[in-house]
């Protein structure tokens, strides 16, 4: 499902009513449909709504929400915010449509007492004020009555393709935004859906086709992002041969495991068993190698030397054996060592196979921009998996502001280092070199956890030691990760991550079949 901007939405908007003939109100009457209809099938007996409506066509949306309820024998209260005569023609017909039923109380700040009255007794607050078309601080009588709706507890809140102050764009909230418990939105998801902090005033999102002209039909702008969705499993089901030799599933080698930090490499191998790779193989400093080889059963466990850490030269030791891996993670619990850059330089230059690179692997990127053109320089695919902070190193920016440009950091990076970034956070973003992005919905609490990371390093690099192609494999794991999060549960506090590696393969069978 495509991700869009405000203005692409305008666009394809118009496209629809300019070139596809539909004119804007049939829409318009779609939308506010689907509305009503949602609020319907959560609460099926006829109750009281305010409805609070903008000039705007967002409004109008409300007003088409009104008369369905008002027909379905709901008790409407219709409240306007802004002046009649501003009322936008598409809107206006469904306003006066309403009028001829209930009046239409104009909102100005000596109403908010009678509307404050109003919004106590409402069973639903239907916040039709703003959508897509709002710009920069609230205006004042807007700000006072989204004060009143988030001081109402008894009444469903609904928004109306956004809730009032949250940017469509950013996911910003300038002054303050509707908390809604629904947000119903037109066609397609809009960033601010899924953004920070917007996304925490939305609720639960709901996605109403409104008939708009669809791209395949010619429809443009063709949206550049779109949501992660499980589709690329049935395209790459990982079918079991059962008569497959180990090798068919290919061989991934991961590296890290500094002293101290032995469980992340752990973790990763175990994840990349689970997410169904032949054989995973664990290469830690030698001083390590014993202590791992206790703590796993699986893996084969390798070591390059290196007391604690790797020592500068052990990378070389690559050199002979590219033809044994098809796939290479460095990150997990890989520590920060003298000789880090050359080392990691003879990696990049060497490792002619598909790479992910984590943690700390992020870290030493960050560190040493002459390692940058190497990225660059790779035949194969080379994968980021930032979290905030180690994305706010590769930018050299704060993380707050990873945070509010998410996917135009993102973006960026993926086009400087012609990389696949993945970062981490409240709903991850896959950006690749060619301005794409997925967004990815799956997720919860339970990801936050240490060694959640080295789960997802170890899935993706699975996946690509299975031969799935890079722009696929990197979706699929986050996809896979953030479902593996949900299922184990929002109890953070008791969550192990070994019950995260667990909850894979259960994830991988429901969306196989
Ligand atoms: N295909 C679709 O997505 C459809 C969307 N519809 C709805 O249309 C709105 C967008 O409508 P638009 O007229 O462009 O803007 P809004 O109604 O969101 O807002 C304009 C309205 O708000 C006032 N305003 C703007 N900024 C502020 C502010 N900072 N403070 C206070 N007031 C502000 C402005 O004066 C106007 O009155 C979209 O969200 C959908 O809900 C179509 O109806 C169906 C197709
Ligand atoms: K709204």
């Amino acid at each position: 499902m495509y991700l869009v901007t405000a203005e692409e939405m305008r666009m394809l908007d118009r496209y629809t009513i300019t070139k596809g003939g539909i004119p804007g109100i049939i829409l318009m009457e779609q939308a506010g449909k689907a509305v009503a209809e949602e609020i319907m099938a959560r609460q099926p007996s006829p109750g009281r709504a305010v409805i609070l409506g903008g000039t705007g066509h967002n409004g109008g949306d409300g007003w088409v929400a009104a008369r369905h309820l008002l027909y379905r024998g709901w008790t409407v209260l219709l409240w306007r915010l802004g002046k009649e005569e501003k009322i936008v023609p598409d809107a206006k017909v469904f306003y006066e449509a309403c009028s001829r039923h209930v009046p239409v109380r104009g909102c100005d700040s000596t109403q908010l007492p009678e509307l404050e009255r109003d919004l106590r007794s409402a069973d639903v607050i239907v916040d039709a004020m703003l959508g897509t078309g709002a710009k920069g601080e609230l205006r004042q009588t807007v700000a006072e009555v989204v004060t009143l709706v988030n001081a109402v507890d008894r009444a469903r809140v609904v928004a109306v393709d956004l809730p009032t102050g949250v940017d469509a764009d950013t996911g910003a909230v300038s002054t303050m935004a509707v908390k809604a418990d629904v947000t119903v939105t037109f066609q397609y998801p809009k960033w601010g859906h899924y953004l920070r902090p917007g996304t925490d005033f939305c609720g639960e999102v709901i996605v109403r086709e409104i008939g708009l002209t669809p791209p395949s039909l010619g429809a443009t702008p063709v949206p550049r992002a779109r949501l992660n969705d499980p589709e690329l499993w049935h395209e790459y089901c990982v079918r079991r041969d059962p008569w497959a030799h180990k090798g068919t599933y290919g061989h991934l080698l991961v590296i890290g495991g500094a002293r101290g930090m032995l469980g992340a490499v752990a973790m990763a191998g175990e994840a990349a068993y689970r997410m169904g790779t032949g054989l995973v193989t664990l290469t830690v400093p030698e001083s390590e190698r014993l202590a791992l080889a206790a703590k796993v059963t699986q893996a084969m466990v390798w070591s390059w030397p290196g007391d604690g850490v790797f020592a500068a030269g052990s990378v070389a030791a690559f050199r002979e054996t590219p033809r044994r891996f098809s796939a290479l993670a460095v990150g997990p619990g890989l520590g920060r060592f003298a000789g880090e850059e050359a080392w990691m330089a003879q990696l990049l230059e060497q490792a002619d196979l598909p790479l992910v690179l984590d943690a700390d692997a992020c870290n030493i990127l960050a560190d040493y921009s002459g390692l940058l053109p190497l990225v660059r320089a790779r035949k194969q695919a080379t994968i980021f998996t930032p979290h905030p902070g180690e994305m706010a190193r590769l930018m050299r920016l704060p993380v707050k502001g990873v945070e509010e440009n998410r996917p135009l950091v993102a973006r960026k990076l993926a086009e400087r280092l012609q990389a696949i970034i993945v970062l981490k956070g409240r709903y991850t973003l896959i950006a690749f070199p060619d301005g794409r992005c997925l967004l990815n919905p799956t997720g919860g609490p339970a990801l936050a956890k240490a060694g959640s990371g080295d789960l997802l390093t170890g899935m993706i690099g699975a996946l690509l030691a299975q031969g799935v192609p890079a722009e696929k494999a990197v979706p699929m794991a986050v996809f896979v990760h953030g479902r593996a999060g949900e299922m184990t549960g929002m109890q953070e506090h008791s969550v192990m991550v070994t019950d995260l590696c667990q909850a894979i393969p259960v994830v991988i069978d429901q969306l196989v079949d």
